[in-house]
């Protein structure tokens, strides 16, 4: 995961997918040899709650900063006030690093945010710009809860997925996906920003990390996917929904600990609902 102490310095987009040096991929070939046993990830898959509320309670709100980048990345964030934008539901908010950033650039929006772990909720909720007013955090399974228990059908304009597909079990994607899709307006659309494939974290992991093509498991138990623009593309199609935007994001970053320049790719896309099935 790319922690605070990490600090961006340069940035640019690229259509392409980042290419692997040798080492890089003898790396990545090393990792087949020790996956992770059949026991093991159904336990990982079972108590996947449980890792991501021990990480707060043991990271509380100072892992991830604050994310002012979103109105700059997505342009459907900026200005939503001439856009009509009055409805936006964050899914996986942790502790609302993307969230009080938005309300306090747009006035006139309304946001639902969830997540799973209740220790995120909480912090969200004990955060002095929580507004009853202006959002609502609730706690929701993305896999299992039905949304709809918490917010109308087809009453959100914009859904945003920031680093959370990633997290959950690539076999429950695609009905993460499809609950969402319920409570999206026939012209709303979902921002989507995760790791992309061969980022620096996947290449990191060691042998003993490795679930299952492209996912990982990180020591403390929570779980990443690493995605390629194709693999995404077509989740979302099988979720009914159409592609506007998907694209590789390459950055380099100093990680200040180990004093060394990393490359960093993450998969940024716009989806909007398909209009004939
Ligand atoms: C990498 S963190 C990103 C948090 C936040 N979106 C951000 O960018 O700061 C992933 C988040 O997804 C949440 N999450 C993972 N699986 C989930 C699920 N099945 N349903 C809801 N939230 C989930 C975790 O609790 C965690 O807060």
């Amino acid at each position: 995961m790319a922690s605070s102490d990490e600090k961006s310095w340069s940035q640019h987009s690229s259509a392409s997918q980042r290419l692997l040096s040798e080492d890089e991929q003898a790396k990545l070939e090393h990792q087949n040899s020790r996956i992770v046993s059949d026991f093991k990830q159904t336990k990982l898959e079972r108590e996947a709650q449980k890792h991501w509320d021990v990480f707060y309670k043991r990271n509380t709100t100072k892992f991830f900063k604050d994310r002012h980048w979103t109105s700059r990345e997505f342009e459907d964030l900026c200005g939503s006030e001439q856009k009509g934008l009055k409805t936006l539901l964050e899914v996986g908010c942790g502790v609302g690093n993307f969230l009080f950033p938005l309300l306090e650039d747009n006035s006139s929006l309304y946001i639902y945010a969830c997540d799973f772990s209740p220790r995120a909720v909480q912090f969200v909720k004990e955060n002095s710009l929580y507004d009853e007013s202006r959002c609502k955090a609730f706690q929701c399974d993305l896999t299992s809860d039905d949304l709809l228990a918490y917010v109308t059908p087809s009453a959100v304009d914009v859904v945003t997925m920031i680093f959370v597909l990633s997290a959950i079990h690539p076999d429950k994607m695609l009905q993460s996906l499809l609950n969402i899709r319920k409570v999206l307006a026939p012209s709303g659309c979902i921002l989507f920003r995760d790791y992309g494939l061969h980022d620096f974290a996947m290449i990191r992991f060691s042998p003993g990390s490795k679930l299952d093509e492209n996912f990982y498991v990180r020591q403390d138990g929570t779980r990443s996917y690493f995605f390629s623009r194709e693999k995404l593309t077509e989740l979302f199609n099988e979720a009914g929904f159409e592609t506007e935007k998907c694209d590789y994001i390459l950055r380099e970053t100093i990680n200040k600990k180990e004093g060394v320049c990393v490359p960093r790719v993450f998969v940024q896309g716009k989806f909007t609902i398909r209009k004939r099935e």
